[in-house]
């Protein structure tokens, strides 16, 4: 375990699933909610503006899929029958849940079906109980906050404004989503240094992914794991090239 001196430091970049939050809240309470109120969702919000734009986006991630060589469900013309358009929405988007893809058709749609949940006060978003104390002092001593989630932008602000310790956002200062770049390419972490007006050198990136770590590492990046229980456990060479904490406790501020 190591204590990362970030006196050079000037930005810190958050991964959520398995860095400020569990794999476990994403998995057993976020996905869950997808799977049990999508057909009640796509069913109630027909022919709504929000909707058709997020089955526009399947429809073309499908049709890049296929050219892929992937063998996924098609969504027809939105002048097809009701019945068979739903069918296919709701199939792709199992499809594409059960192989935990993190396209970013898929994120925007998941996160517009959390917002009633989040704002009904139906689901909490979940925080290690380190995260609040660790944006607090990193705000006090004038450093910058960022998020960079495969899941939505949208999804994040709801996360973390209504979160098991109240409303966070105020600590965080920016959110990037998959619209910037995937998150295993490192133009991504380029693109996201420009955008916050810094040097990557002067931000540290914490993930738990090893090979999205080597990607802000490769944009020149400072970048350490996060390994919180339920996490895939890092093999010792991972650990010895980018370091690992296991509570933002660990990051000081020297
Ligand atoms: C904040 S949205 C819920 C998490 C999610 O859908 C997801 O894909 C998280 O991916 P991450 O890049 O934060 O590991
Ligand atoms: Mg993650």
């Amino acid at each position: 375990m190591v204590n990362v001196d970030i006196y050079d430091i000037n930005a810190i970049l958050l991964d959520i699933e398995g860095t400020t939050t569990s794999i476990s809240f994403v998995k057993d309470v976020l996905f869950p909610y997808i799977r049990q109120n999508l057909i009640r969702y796509v069913k109630d919000h027909w022919k709504n503006a929000e909707l058709i734009k997020d089955i526009d986006s399947l429809r073309m991630q499908a049709v890049e899929d296929l050219k892929n060589g992937l063998n996924v469900v098609q969504i027809p013309d939105i002048d097809e029958e009701e019945d068979r358009l739903q069918e296919a929405i709701i199939t792709n988007v199992f499809d594409q849940m059960d192989a935990d893809r993190k396209t970013t058709a898929l994120k925007q749609l998941q996160g517009h079906i959390w917002r009633e949940a989040y704002h009904s006060g139906k689901i909490e978003g979940h925080v290690y109980e380190d995260v609040m104390p660790a944006l607090k002092s990193w705000k006090t001593a004038g450093k910058h906050v960022y998020i960079y989630s495969s899941g939505s932008v949208e999804a994040q602000k709801l996360l973390f404004g209504a979160t098991t310790y109240g409303n966070l956002l105020q600590f965080i200062d920016g959110h990037f989503d998959t619209n910037i770049g995937p998150k295993k390419e490192s133009t991504s972490y380029t693109k996201i240094a420009n955008e916050c007006g810094y040097q990557a050198h002067q931000i540290l990136f914490l993930t738990d992914i090893p090979e999205e770590s080597q990607a802000a590492k490769n944009a020149g990046m400072k970048t350490t794991l996060v390994s919180r229980e339920g996490n895939k456990s890092l093999c010792e060479e991972v650990v010895k090239e980018f370091g690992e904490v296991k509570s933002f406790d660990q990051i000081s501020l020297l």
